[in-house]
């Protein structure tokens, strides 16, 4: 009986403490580790890295959206060669070229250990996933990219020490969610596979940050628009298409309704806000998982801007009930605070500064002059 009760004691002294910072009490995956942080010396907004203190990094699922982008903000602050770019997808010529690619499919746990070693990792920051509409047409595999490989990814970031970055996502959230707005903290009962693998992650996360002192961080994403990468398959695809279309035809047929209000954000600022959070102070973060927002339109809305500065955009709705769905269960707006207050977050783009930035950079001139450059 000592036994047990000291037991419970060690068990509820973990369970209560805020951050653990202990020795992993059991090995994961078979392997004793000692949970190591990166060291977070630097002050926030305006760290810079000397090259002996530079992260080393690995982004997985690098090719899609977001991960090029990252990887050039990335590079340019700790150097080209600290920053790899992972997916098991072939990267366009300029991709290739431009820095470190490796194959790595996040669901063979050897040869991602075998990458982190190799490669002496210490901050690891998983894109790969399988969005939300594409993720209710292959469920089996998004739940084995989204949940089986977030397994592989944790108990090598634990195993490792590395700092972890994973994003959630507006789609972390449900219809029984408080909606307009939505706080970090609130019921969560996703109807998603998509949104219920980010619940997982970012309990799993925590957990392991909690348990085995795994320095887990998460933003949870709006919907991001960018003019030079295509979206993977979400229900804010719209967002991305219609400035397309806007200048191709002067016509696009929306698969939302016109007034699905929903939270977005300019990829510049997802990327800023993602550098940020990884650089922050350990003490500043109260929490592990925040919100991060910048604007909130429907499609309507998006249109009408578009349209100061193209007039004859010409807008039909020709709804996907499955993305109609999806989107009615999600936020319409999202509760940033914390994450403005605790790491000092702040957006730069609002909607007209968003329509202007993607017609400029979308602007036939502009495409035919790179087309040349390249
Ligand atoms: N783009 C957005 O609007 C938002 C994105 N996020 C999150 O940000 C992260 C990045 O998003 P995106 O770049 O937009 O996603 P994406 O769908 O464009 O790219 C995901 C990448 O994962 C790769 N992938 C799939 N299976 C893999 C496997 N077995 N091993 C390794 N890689 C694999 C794909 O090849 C693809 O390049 C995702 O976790 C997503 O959930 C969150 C909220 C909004
Ligand atoms: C908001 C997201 O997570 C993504 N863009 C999607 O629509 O699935």
């Amino acid at each position: 009986m000592p036994v047990v009760r000291t037991l419970t004691r060690t068990v509820k002294r973990v369970l209560q403490s805020p951050v653990c910072g202990c020795q992993a009490v059991t090995s994961v995956r078979f392997i004793g580790f000692s949970p190591r942080q990166v060291t977070s010396d630097a002050s926030f907004h305006s760290v810079s890295f000397s090259e002996a203190d530079h992260p080393r990094v690995l982004i997985t699922g690098g090719l899609g959206q977001l991960g090029v982008g990252l990887a050039k903000l990335l590079r340019k602050r700790y150097g080209n060669n600290n920053v790899i770019l992972s997916d098991i997808r072939k990267p366009p010529d300029h991709v290739f070229h431009s820095g470190p690619f490796i194959y790595s499919d996040i669901l063979d746990y050897k040869n991602l250990r075998e990458i982190v070693v190799n490669n002496r990792i210490t901050w690891l920051i998983h894109y790969s996933a399988l969005l939300s509409a594409v993720g209710e047409a292959n469920v089996p595999l998004a739940r084995a990219v989204n949940i089986t490989g977030l397994h592989n990814i944790l108990d090598i970031a634990a195993e490792h020490g590395l700092r972890l970055f994973v994003p959630s996502t507006i789609g972390a959230f449900g219809p029984t969610s408080p909606r307009n707005p939505t706080p970090d903290l609130c019921i969560q009962r996703p109807r998603t596979i998509y949104g219920v693998s980010k619940v997982h992650a970012e309990l799993m996360g925590e957990y392991y940050h909690y348990r085995y002192g795994l320095d887990f961080r998460c933003l949870r994403y709006p919907g991001i628009i960018s003019a030079d990468s295509q979206p993977g398959g979400g229900t804010t695809d719209y967002a991305v298409q219609i400035f397309h279309d806007a200048i191709k035809s002067g016509r696009f047929v929306c698969n939302l309704k016109p007034d699905t209000r929903l939270p977005m954000m300019y990829i510049d600022d997802c990327l800023r806000a993602t550098v940020e959070v990884l650089e922050a102070p350990a003490e500043s973060l109260t929490m592990r998982t925040y919100n991060i927002n910048a604007m909130s339109f429907n499609p309507e809305e998006l249109a009408q801007e578009v349209r100061k500065h193209l007039p004859e955009l010409e807008v039909a709705y020709d709804v996907d009930a499955v993305r109609q769905a999806i989107a009615d269960s999600w936020p319409m707006n999202f509760d940033d605070s914390n994450a403005r207050k605790d790491w000092g977050w702040k957006h730069e783009y609002d909607l007209p500064e968003l329509v202007t930035t993607m017609l400029g950079y979308l602007s036939p001139q502009r495409l035919d002059a790179q087309a040349q450059a390249s």
